[in-house]
């Protein structure tokens, strides 16, 4: 295509918001009017089925629930007066406790203030709270964030040691809708003792928001803690940024939720046009089936030209991999949908992967983010007439151009700065459109099957391994592998329990091994 000819494709399909100065650019992306309306009767079921979903249908079938992470930002859409009414009162209730919380009001039992948050939680528990952390908290923020996020013992002593002389003022927030994920469990756990050590209360530094009725619900009530915040079951872990997930974490670091909202707000209303050019979404989704086939042929890499950005691409790993990574589709049919997303930011990834993006397997496509504010305050030049901000818009506009050039695509988007609304914009388009994608695909994106396997198999391990302690310590004898496996009646288990005994050995627990780790059946495994 000339330059004159892409010009004019740059026009035609350039999305504007004007509220919130958003732009998207799918020039670069090579489609062309007879794949839009081959899509168009596609796009229209997509449509209706976003529509019914927004009124209350039941959009995820296997788990006969509704799906709302709408209505949070816009209660009126609620189905019911009752719906309405929790996300309001939740709401109300965040910016209470965060208020008094901030004057003292609410404070730990021997200091006039609480200074850190600790926050606990895995996968939408806590992407959202990280990424918006890490996009808008502020240096002088009233209250500094740490997440643990993991059941990893290394990680968790190194958040606890960076908070080791303020645990006595750190808000401990428990996140887990399920409120049965060992990984949160033992995060929970672990602060728990650390508090314990240090002679404090933790009930009274803990809050969880969690889902009605489950275990930590339970829990937090009878041990008395701060306060409980509700997770709702219609929203879904990964599109819970805007319940008291996101917000209860984002109001104690001072950011601004209401603005996060309103840029959702406005940005669902400009997603619920029903048309493709001109919903910033549908273009997206358009853009993903065109790109990768309807089959997710091609990864997504997420290029944010803004550190504050960093974590956005992570984020959406959940949220599009979870959503869209399906077996089957709506039909039963084995079709083994997904869209792959990685990324950091740029221009860093330039001098990391940019090279193979540029000349090696075509197996890709980018979505630049493109932040027009460079800074705060004056830029320095930083050579004749250019600052760095010039070289970091220099930099996306020289690598779209040189992927485009070798026939790589790319989508950009453009936002004036990284705001709370901007931020909450981000997150509603990127919510909307795998939305759509998954109706284009035919697939149901607000379940995830398939993590229940890698759970089940890691607890089946756990059960091997008590086994294998009360076994050892039965026989009062040293034991082969072999004969371990036999006394267990676990022969076909052979492989798990040498993992097994190789971790335990590592960490001095329950056994004491000797022979060559390398030949296991020179091992013999006696009680410690
Ligand atoms: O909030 P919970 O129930 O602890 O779940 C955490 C995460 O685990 C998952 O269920 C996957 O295992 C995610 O969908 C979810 O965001």
């Amino acid at each position: 295509m000339d330059a004159t000819a892409l010009w004019q494709r740059y026009q035609d399909w350039l999305y504007h918001h004007e509220g919130l100065g958003l732009f998207l650019d799918v020039s670069r992306v090579r489609f062309d009017d007879s794949f839009v309306a081959q899509m168009q009767p596609k796009f229209e079921q997509a449509f209706q089925a976003m529509a019914e979903l927004e009124a209350g249908s039941i959009a995820n079938p296997d788990e006969d629930r509704m799906v709302g992470h709408y209505w949070l930002r816009d209660p009126d859409l609620a189905p019911t007066a009752e719906l309405k009414h929790d996300i309001t009162s939740t709401l109300e209730k965040i910016h209470t406790f965060a208020q008094k919380v901030h004057r003292g009001d609410i404070h730990p039992p021997d200091a006039p203030k609480f200074t850190d948050i600790l926050s606990v939680g895995i996968g939408g528990s806590a992407l959202g709270p990280q990424f918006v952390a890490e996009a808008l908290g502020a240096i002088d923020a009233p209250m500094a964030i740490h997440f643990i996020d993991n059941t990893d013992p290394a990680g968790i002593d190194r958040v606890l040691a960076q908070l080791n002389d303020r645990l006595a003022t750190t808000l401990v927030i428990i996140t887990s809708k399920s409120g049965g994920t060992p990984e949160t469990r033992n995060g929970m756990v672990e602060v728990k003792h650390a508090y314990e050590r240090q002679g404090l209360n933790f009930a009274q530094h803990a809050v969880a928001v969690t889902g009605i009725g489950s275990r930590f619900e339970k829990l937090a009530q009878t041990e008395g803690w701060l306060d409980i915040f509700p997770m709702h079951d219609w929203v879904g872990g990964r599109t819970s940024e805007m319940s008291a997930v996101g917000l209860l974490p984002a109001a104690l670091q001072g950011i601004d939720i209401d603005a996060m909202l309103a840029g959702a707000k406005d940005m669902d209303a400009a997603t619920r046009v029903p048309k493709i050019n001109g919903n910033p979404a549908a273009m997206l989704a358009l853009c993903w089936y065109f790109i990768g086939n309807g089959k997710g042929e091609k990864d997504m890499v997420m290029l944010p030209y803004k550190d504050s950005l960093l974590l956005f691409s992570r984020y959406l790993q959940q949220l599009v991999m979870e959503s869209l990574g399906k077996e089957k589709d709506l039909d039963g049919n084995t079709v083994y949908q997904g869209i792959a997303v990685y990324g950091n930011k740029g221009s860093t990834d330039q001098h990391a992967y940019v090279q193979q993006l540029r000349e090696g397997v075509p197996n890709f496509f980018v979505t630049f983010i493109e932040v027009l504010h460079d800074r705060n305050g004056e830029s320095v030049e930083v050579e004749p007439g250019a600052t760095s901000g010039d070289f970091l818009s220099g930099l996306l506009q020289g690598t779209r151009q040189a992927l485009y050039d070798n026939q790589r695509d790319s989508i950009t988007v453009t936002i004036p700065s990284v705001t709370p609304r901007t931020v909450g914009a981000l997150i509603a388009l990127y919510e909307r459109a795998v939305g759509f994608y998954a109706s284009l695909v035919n697939i149901n994106a607000y379940h995830q099957p398939g993590v229940e396997a890698g759970k089940k198999a890691a607890a089946g391990v756990l059960d091997l391994q008590r086994q294998l302690v009360t076994t050892l310590d039965k026989a009062g004898q040293p034991l082969s592998l072999t004969e371990l496996a036999e006394r267990m009646g676990a022969t076909d288990k052979l492989e798990t329990l040498y993992l097994v005994v190789r971790h335990l050995h590592a960490n001095q627990r329950g056994v004491s091994v000797s022979g060559d780790f390398s030949r296991p059946a020179s091992l013999t495994i006696a009680p410690r």
